[in-house]
């Protein structure tokens, strides 16, 4: 799968993954109101006005970019019915040829982290059977418990050809209280960013791993020398856009062939309708406004990358 995100990202020439995040306040009016209409002011009602909103999206941009994020938390907060629009979003990208990158943000002790890949990247076997679950191609996987948490994500990923996108450094403001801690003269980012690279040579596609890193955009210094400590991952970069970070920051992402990062917008992209710079789109035409977005940010990234 690392081998088709980067070919998709060297025929598309866009670095780029829009993250698929609704919330309901991003939900133009005449979306929700047919999604109401037909199911009620329920949990249904609303994920079928994230799921209509969501393909709307998707169709608008799917030509431009190789990739998306749906980030998880987004439906599970409308339940079961959430989940269905979570698969069905996961399901309709993957059938427009984009690669899923499934925002879970998963990681356990290792028989419990082995349930997670299982059902987000592999197959579970029922009885004479194997079914897979959500089925995205890659996961991001949190790998503060420790190896024995991220290694049976590696081991679904060898076999049923994925990839993960391991918490290195997170673009939150609060990120540096733990993850900024000094260990040996070394901080706690840079240790886990070595076991990333440790894990992507032993783990390899044709020129990128597939366990990949994520480092914020927020934090461009420390994307500089992770970069060098990870030669091999793909970094997959949020904080782009709605958290502040701008193409010129990014250039360190990146290796001198122009690949090794891909960089996520949500909000940015999703809601852009609701930026005065798009606002003239209106409400009615809000996939077009994210399909500007998605142009500005590929032209605000191509020049940085160019510039530098
Ligand atoms: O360090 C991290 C890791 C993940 N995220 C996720 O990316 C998107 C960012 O959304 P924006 O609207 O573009 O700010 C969201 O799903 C986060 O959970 C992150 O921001 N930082």
């Amino acid at each position: 799968m690392i081998n088709k995100l980067v070919e998709k990202i060297q025929k598309t020439n866009a670095p780029i993954v829009v993250g698929l995040d609704p919330m309901l306040n991003y939900i133009p009016q005449h979306i929700q109101d047919k999604a109401f209409r037909e199911l009620g002011e329920t949990l249904e009602g609303a994920a079928e006005a994230i799921w209509q909103y969501n393909k709307g999206i998707v169709d608008a941009i799917c030509d431009l970019v190789p990739a998306v994020k749906p980030q998880i938390a987004m439906y599970e907060q409308f339940g079961i019915p959430g989940m269905m629009a979570y698969k069905n979003t996961v399901d309709y990208c993957k059938e427009k040829g984009l690669v899923v990158i499934g925002d879970i943000k998963r990681g356990d002790i290792g028989s419990t982290s082995a349930a997670y890949a299982v059902g987000h990247l592999g197959k579970v076997q029922v009885g004479s059977k194997k079914y897979a679950g959500f089925d995205e191609d890659f996961a991001t996987v949190n790998p503060y418990l420790g190896s024995d948490g991220v290694k049976p994500f590696i081991d679904v990923c060898k076999e049923e050809n994925k990839g993960i996108f391991v918490l290195v450094k997170t673009s939150n403001p609060s990120s540096g209280e733990f993850q900024d801690r000094m260990i040996d003269g070394r901080p706690l980012y840079e240790w886990v960013g070595e076991k990333v690279a440790q894990w992507g040579e032993e783990h390899m596609g044709d020129s990128y791993s597939y366990v990949g890193a994520v480092v914020g955009a927020t934090y461009p210094e420390m994307g500089k020398v992770l970069r060098k400590v990870m030669p091999k991952a793909y970094i997959l970069v949020p904080g782009y856009g709605a958290q502040g970070g701008k193409g010129a920051d990014l250039v360190h992402f990146f290796n001198e062939d122009g690949l090794g990062a891909i960089v996520n917008s949500s909000r940015g992209i999703i809601a852009a309708y609701k930026q005065e710079k798009y606002a003239s789109f209106g409400e009615l035409n809000y996939a077009d406004a994210s399909r500007q977005a998605v142009k500005d940010m590929i032209e605000d990234i191509s020049s940085a990358l160019n510039n530098r």
